[in-house]
Formats: structure tokens, C-alpha cells, sequence
């Protein structure tokens, strides 16, 4: 590992060399001080395992990034919340505070542990808002929330200042593409199930020369336990699940808070009749009229499950259901953040993953994936008779908005 150990002087990140005044030392110690220490043990180092995985020491830091992620997402458990109608400024950060956070702590750790070749991150988050003027405070406050999530960890000797932020963010402009090694990244996939407290993932992916090689998904939200019978909420069991596949080496699921990974797979059901299917939570990400007509076809009986984010792919791979539907509204394109890391942890369990032509996604072409019409996945069993469904489904959907 090239963890630092701490000492007692924390380093300003990035460092302050070549000089700049843009730099301070350290982030206000009065600030960091006066919200609670939130009692989480120090993330392991780093350790690569004589696995037999080409990519072990990458999955070891992908998990850890993201685990790091997910504890400064869950902060808002933590933190007093004043509502806004009694007079005090809310404690409680706001959406692009966590995802601004979540990429950077993603970045840092990856830069920390990963040492081969130059570094290039595709990621949602930009520091254009950041930058404008009136965006001091939610600077200066998601600079404090990853610096006491540094803290609270004890990994790194390092605290970020507020122009280290924001070169930081834009660490994920990288366009990827076909050659070399990119890391992509959604530091809160699900925003909206995020802000609503239902679910959302940390999606983190590496791609070599075009290929998805390694994903993991933090769903912090997620219960360990089957959701095939809750439609996404939680069961009152332990939620925190934390989705891990690296190519020909399986999809594995352990706690976000630690515990035994285990291998999964995707169910094996045959008969669609006994068959359920996961969907987006928003109707304005997927055509809930199309996904029901193809269901109709197929012949499911069960309702849809509807939940928002990768956290979707992590269920269908353990069995939690049987097929995903994605089918954006007209002139939508899809980013390669929202399914990289999602598409491996289903394939490498068991399952396929195309667009609604059956073509396998193709990850190389820059930000953005070129495809037909929709994204579908399921057991290797189904996808015959899904495809039909599917190319069926959208035929007479075409057919009929001619008509009107
Ligand atoms: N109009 C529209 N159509 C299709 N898709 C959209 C649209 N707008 C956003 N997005 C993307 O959807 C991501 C959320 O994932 P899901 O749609 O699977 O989950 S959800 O149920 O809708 O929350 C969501 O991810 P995040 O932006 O990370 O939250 C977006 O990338
Ligand atoms: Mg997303």
C-alpha cells in the first residue's frame, strides 16, 4: 500500500508547489471540529492479493475509493438538521455537496493506490457551478466535508483547500475512449432516489483498450438481502451493499461496512411467467408504457420493481429479480458513468446486457455510448424471448406515434 500513515501536520492537497496563493494550509480546524466524529473505523489499507486477478490491486482500490465515498454520502444521517422554518441555516449539504465530494474522494484514493500509467478519469462532476460567483459557501462547505471525511478515516495525511477542490473535480474531464486505461466514474448515481433517501449507488468502472475490466457499485442504501419482495425499499434488514466484478473473476457481493464477500449470480428462472423486472423509479428515464407492453408480451405476471440507479444492476445480479428495462424518452443519450460499472457486475455474474437491437454496449467512444433505442438485461435463458419482446414492443410503439 502507499497509504500515508498520519501524522500530526496534515498536508494541504493538492500541494502548495509551484507557489500559489490559491492555496491555504489546512482547512479551518474550528469548522472540522465542531460537527461530531462519526465513529467509523479507518478503511484497510490497500492489498492487492496474490489472486490470480490481472487487475487485483486496481479492485482493491476501486472498493476502497468508493466505500470512502459512500461514508461521506451517508452524512446527513449524522449531522444535527435544523429545518429551514426555525430561523438557522440548515446543516444539511445538498445533492452537488456529496457528488462533488464523492468524486474527489474517489479521485484522491485512486491516485493514492493505483500507480500504473497516467491517470485519466470520465466523470460526471465538473467545477463550472463551483467557480460562479455566490459559490463560495457551498465551496468552502463541501471542502469541510471531505476533509472531515479524510479525518474521520485517518488513511491520508491530507486536507484539501477550497482551489484543491476544484482542480480536483476536474480530474473526471478525461473523454476516454478506445486505447489505454480510463477509470468511470458516478459519484451519485440516482440523485433523485438520493435526495428522496431511497437508493442510489456510487458506480466506479476501469476501462483497458475499450473494455469495461472492473466495476464496483456502493449502495449504501441497498439491503444485503434480497429485495424481490419490497420493490426497493428497505426490509428493516442491514442495508449497505457493496457489488464488486473484475472480467473472468465473478461478481461478489459484501457489506459496505465489512464482512466475507461472496460470489453471486444472476437467477435461473426460464419461464418469464415467473419472472419480475427491475425499471427506473422516474418515468422521465424509461417509458414505463413500453416496459409494461413488453412485459405483457413476455408474459410477467409480476408488477414492475421499480428503483433508481445502478443499484438495479446489483440486484438482478444477485437474483433479486430476473430483467432490467431501460428505455429512454426520444433524443436521450446515455452516458457511459450510468452503466459501466452496472453492466460487469451482471455479465460476470451470469447475465447479458445489450441495447434493444441485442448489441453488447461499447464503452469506447467517448463520454457518451452510441446505441439502439434502449438498454435490456437478464439471464442468458431469457434473452431470446426478451428481444423478441422488446423489438416487438417498440415496433408497434413506432406504428402507433405515426398514426397519431
Ligand atoms: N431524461 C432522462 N432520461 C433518461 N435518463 C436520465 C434522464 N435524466 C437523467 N437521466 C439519468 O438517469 C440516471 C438515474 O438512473 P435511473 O434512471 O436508472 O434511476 S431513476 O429511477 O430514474 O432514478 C441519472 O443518473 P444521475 O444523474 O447520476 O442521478 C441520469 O444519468
Ligand atoms: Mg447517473
Amino acid at each position: 500500500s502507499r497509504a500515508l500513515a498520519p501524522s500530526r501536520a496534515r498536508l494541504p492537497y493538492p500541494p502548495p508547489f509551484p507557489a500559489s496563493s490559491s492555496f491555504s494550509t489546512a482547512a479551518s480546524p474550528s469548522r472540522l471540529l465542531s460537527r461530531p466524529r462519526r465513529g467509523f473505523q479507518r478503511l484497510p489499507p490497500v492489498r492487492a492479493m496474490a489472486s490470480g486477478n490481472p487487475y487485483a490491486a486496481e479492485l482493491a482500490a476501486a472498493k476502497k475509493a468508493v466505500t470512502l465515498a459512500a461514508r461521506l454520502c451517508k452524512v446527513t444521517r449524522l449531522v444535527p438538521f435544523s429545518p429551514p422554518s426555525c430561523g438557522l441555516r440548515s446543516e444539511r449539504p445538498s445533492a452537488p455537496h456529496f457528488s462533488g465530494g464523492s468524486q474527489i474522494l474517489v479521485s484522491l484514493v485512486l491516485k493514492m493506490e493505483v500507480s500504473s500509467g497516467p491517470f485519466s478519469l470520465v466523470a460526471e462532476e465538473d467545477s463550472e457551478e463551483l467557480r460562479k460567483d455566490g459559490a463560495g459557501e457551498i465551496l468552502e462547505e463541501i471542502t469541510d466535508l471531505v476533509n472531515e471525511t479524510l479525518v474521520d478515516d485517518g488513511s491520508y495525511n491530507i486536507s484539501f483547500t477550497k482551489e484543491g477542490i476544484l482542480s480536483a473535480i476536474d480530474d473526471g474531464k478525461s473523454e476516454g475512449g478506445p486505447s489505454g486505461r480510463h477509470w468511470v466514474l458516478d459519484p451519485i448515481d440516482g440523485t433523485k432516489g438520493f435526495l428522496r433517501g431511497d437508493q442510489y449507488a456510487i458506480a466506479l468502472a476501469l476501462l483497458d483498450e475499450g473494455k469495461v475490466v472492473l466495476g464496483v457499485l456502493a449502495c449504501p442504501n441497498l439491503p444485503l438481502s434480497s429485495i424481490s419482495n419490497t420493490n426497493g425499499s428497505s426490509s428493516g434488514d442491514q442495508v449497505g451493499a457493496l457489488f464488486s466484478a473484475t472480467i473472468g473473476c465473478g461478481t461478489e457481493v459484501e457489506s459496505l461496512y465489512g464482512s466475507p464477500a461472496q460470489k453471486v449470480t444472476v437467477c435461473s428462472i426460464d419461464n418469464p411467467v415467473d419472472a419480475s423486472f427491475f425499471e427506473s423509479y422516474e418515468s422521465a428515464h424509461s417509458m414505463h408504457d413500453l416496459t409494461s407492453s413488453i412485459a405483457e408480451k413476455l408474459g410477467v405476471l409480476a408488477p414492475p420493481v421499480r428503483i433508481d440507479s445502478q443499484a438495479k444492476y446489483g440486484a438482478l445480479a444477485r437474483g433479486d429479480g430476473a430483467i432490467y428495462l431501460r428505455f429512454p424518452h426520444k433524443g436521450y443519450k446515455e452516458k457511459i458513468w450510468d452503466h459501466a460499472a452496472g453492466s460487469i457486475v451482471v455479465t460476470e455474474a451470469g447475465g447479458i446486457v445489450t441495447d434493444a437491437a441485442g448489441n453488447d454496449l461499447d464503452f469506447s467512444k467517448g463520454r457518451f455510448l452510441e446505441l439502439d433505442t434502449g438498454i435490456i438485461a437478464t439471464n442468458k435463458q431469457l434473452m431470446p424471448s426478451l428481444l423478441k419482446a422488446v423489438q416487438q414492443s417498440i415496433e408497434e410503439k413506432k406504428q402507433a406515434t405515426s398514426l397519431l
